[in-house]
């Protein structure tokens, strides 16, 4: 959408669209022969959404979110993010990446590990110092920055990385499992973490979860994908209020989302393989 558009958008109310896949198809070839990964996915994600992916192992939930990243390059159909293809977007630091593991250096710092694609980019030594206090204080890990990834717990790793994703202030966050490693306890205080992140910054964020509970608490729509190949079962456009106390995962409201999810999961599952 171009900045008319965009005005136009907001005029009525209407969310810009940052993520618009049509019909997008990715077949890998592979040497036991073709594995489709995703098959008509359409699916358009508005400025400021909270979107979760959830589906079984193989569904192609992270191939969704490397295509949006032009880490992979799609068969067919049509994908923009921002308005441009995936590949001018990340060129113009679009967004930043969470993966499954924190992935930090460990012979860096943490303010080091986060600094790196800021130096990558050619920012100067006060504006990097700036940042890594900026996205240290946004998660929650201020005086943290002089410490070695091992010497921190795995929940705060995970910060640290979500934090240097944060560092060059990308409009958009995608982020592969990022919890899925860490015990119940420490999970539900980064979920709450990250809704406060989240309201806080007004990012768009494309979130791969196994979790029904961690989708339904963090998100404003709820993706439901099914495996061979990777299609979109169902859309769930959340109910719930911006306001969301852990507590929120016991009122009525939030059993019949989560049974929802668990009934498009169960339809898209075939059992016979
Ligand atoms: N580079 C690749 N070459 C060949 N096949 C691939 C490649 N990447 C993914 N696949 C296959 O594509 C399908 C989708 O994989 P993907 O990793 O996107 O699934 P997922 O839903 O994210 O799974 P998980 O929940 O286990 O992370 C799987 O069958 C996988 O084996």
């Amino acid at each position: 959408m171009g900045a008319e558009g965009a005005e136009k958008a907001k005029e009525i109310g209407m969310k810009e669209t940052v993520i618009r896949a049509e019909d997008l198809d990715l077949t890998f070839q592979t040497k036991d022969g073709p594995v489709h990964a995703l098959k008509g996915v359409s699916l358009e994600i508005g400025k400021g959404e909270f979107v979760s992916f959830i589906g079984p192992s193989g569904c192609g939930k992270t191939t969704f979110l490397r295509c949006v990243a032009a880490l992979e390059q799609p068969t067919g159909g049509r994908l923009s993010v921002n308005g441009m293809t995936p590949e001018e977007a990340r060129k113009s630091r679009a967004y930043g990446y969470v993966f499954q593991a924190a992935g930090l250096y460990p012979w860096r710092t943490i303010a080091g590990n986060i600094k790196l694609p800021l130096e990558i980019m050619g920012f100067s030594r006060a504006e990097q110092d700036e940042r890594v206090r900026k996205v240290l204080q946004l998660v929650d890990l201020e005086g943290f920055g002089g410490k070695y990834p091992w010497q921190l717990s795995g929940g705060m790793q995970q910060r640290a990385s979500i934090a240097r994703a944060l560092a060059f202030d990308a409009e958009i966050l995608l982020m592969d499992e990022p919890f899925g490693a860490l015990d119940e306890i420490v999970r539900d205080h980064l979920n709450e973490q990250l809704l406060a992140l989240w309201a806080r910054t007004g990012k768009t964020i494309g979130f791969v979860t196994h979790s029904i509970p961690e989708a339904v608490y963090l998100s404003t729509k709820i993706v439901v994908m099914s495996p061979r190949p990777g299609r979109i079962s169902d859309v769930i456009e959340s109910p719930l209020p911006a306001e969301r106390p852990l507590e929120i995962r016991d009122s009525p409201e939030f059993i019949e989302v989560a049974q929802r999810v668990r009934e498009g999961l169960r339809a898209g599952h075939s059992y016979d393989d």
